[in-house]
């Protein structure tokens, strides 16, 4: 028997295909998916956080970088991502999905697994969607909302002179990962993991706003873009120490391997999800020597607005090279 295609099911045998294990956090759920809309409640003392993300066939993955799973998980996590930047924990996600028609239904189902296993993981409710043709492969749009102790949301604009600049993670690594896809090396399977299977940092989103960061912005465009996004929207200069950045053992191995300085993957590759932001030196005492967060810069009062990137003892701007859709 040949697969079924979505059109041989249609639009609401699809819905219904998909809906089943939604829900992870029934507190926050009044009236659930099935109806026009859905009816969730926050808890007194909070304020609410929203944000949007798309997924798109040809620029975000290929059938070669990404499994249906893939780009499942990955919608989740690119969402959840920014509510982790604000210090937000994510409670309640909607998507709306346009399909071409010729798409095989056991593609819909895994996608759903991959969305359904990262709503799981981080305890978001998948309220509901939509579901439309697309003459020109899949998109996929997530819409998250996220509940933060009011008056306390983390924003990129709070960057103050002498405070740390924080990076967690290894940045770079989801760029090296996606060189490695498209040059068909299966070697680096951690690059890879990290390229198609992003997590959130929605824990040290929660750790560094209780702690006191000054700024926070996610690495969805590269540390040059993110850094120069907290530079000027807080009205200051940082200061980068290049050798300080921690571009991991894989990275450095593929990099030298394949002729490429990590350090591009990490300053202008972007989908790491990773944190990027400052605190003063007295509140970063409360998590520097957690595993995974690593102080790569400084806020200075240097004239002339921007960043700069230290290296063997000389300053250059860090000019932003990171993802842009509409660049030619
Ligand atoms: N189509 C749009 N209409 C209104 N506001 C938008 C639109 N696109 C982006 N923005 C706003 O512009 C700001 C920057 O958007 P951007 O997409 O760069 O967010 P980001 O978190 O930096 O990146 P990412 O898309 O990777 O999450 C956000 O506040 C966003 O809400
Ligand atoms: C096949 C393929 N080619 C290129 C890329 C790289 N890429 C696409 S979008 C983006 C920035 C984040 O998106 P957004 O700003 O929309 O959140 C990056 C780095 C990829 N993932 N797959
Ligand atoms: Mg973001």
């Amino acid at each position: 028997m040949t697969e079924k295609t979505i059109s041989d099911i249609g639009e609401f045998g699809l819905i219904k295909l998909i809906s089943h294990d939604l829900i992870y956090r029934p507190e926050f759920v009044k009236i659930g998916p099935g109806d026009d809309g859905a009816v969730y409640s926050i808890p007194d003392g909070f304020d609410q956080v929203i944000s949007t993300d798309t997924m798109v066939e040809g620029i975000h993955f290929t059938s070669v970088t990404m499994s249906a799973y893939d780009v499942g998980w990955k919608l989740c996590a690119s969402n959840f991502s920014d509510m982790a930047a604000m210090g937000a924990d994510p409670i309640g996600f909607v998507i709306s999905a346009a399909f071409p028609e010729k798409l095989y239904t056991s593609w819909v189902e895994r996608c759903y697994e991959g969305i359904r296993d990262c709503c799981k993981e981080y305890r978001v409710n998948l309220l509901g969607g939509d579901m439309t043709g697309s003459v020109s492969g899949i998109i996929m749009t997530g819409t998250v909302v996220g509940i933060v102790p009011k008056d306390t949301a983390v924003r990129r604009s709070g960057a103050r002179r002498g405070d740390v600049v924080f990076v967690t993670g290894h940045p770079g690594d989801s760029a090296g990962g996606l060189y490695a896809l498209l040059h068909e090396n299966k070697e680096y399977s951690g690059l890879i993991e990290k390229h198609k299977h992003p997590r959130p940092q929605i824990e040290w989103g929660t750790l560094l706003r209780e702690a006191g960061a000054s700024s926070l912005n996610d690495i969805s465009d590269g540390i040059s873009r993110e850094v120069n996004e907290i530079a000027e929207a807080s009205g200051v200069s940082i200061k980068i120490d290049k050798s300080s950045i921690p571009v991991s053992a894989e990275a450095l191995e593929y990099g030298r391997k394949a002729g490429i300085d990590p350090l591009s993957w990490a300053l202008d590759g972007g989908e790491d999800y990773e944190l990027i932001g400052t605190i003063s030196k007295e509140d970063f005492e409360k998590v520097k020597n957690r595993p995974g967060i690593k102080e790569i810069g400084v806020v200075t009062d240097k004239p002339g607005k921007g960043v700069f990137l230290k290296q063997e003892g000389h300053l250059e701007l860090l000019e932003v090279h990171g993802y842009d859709h509409f660049e030619k």
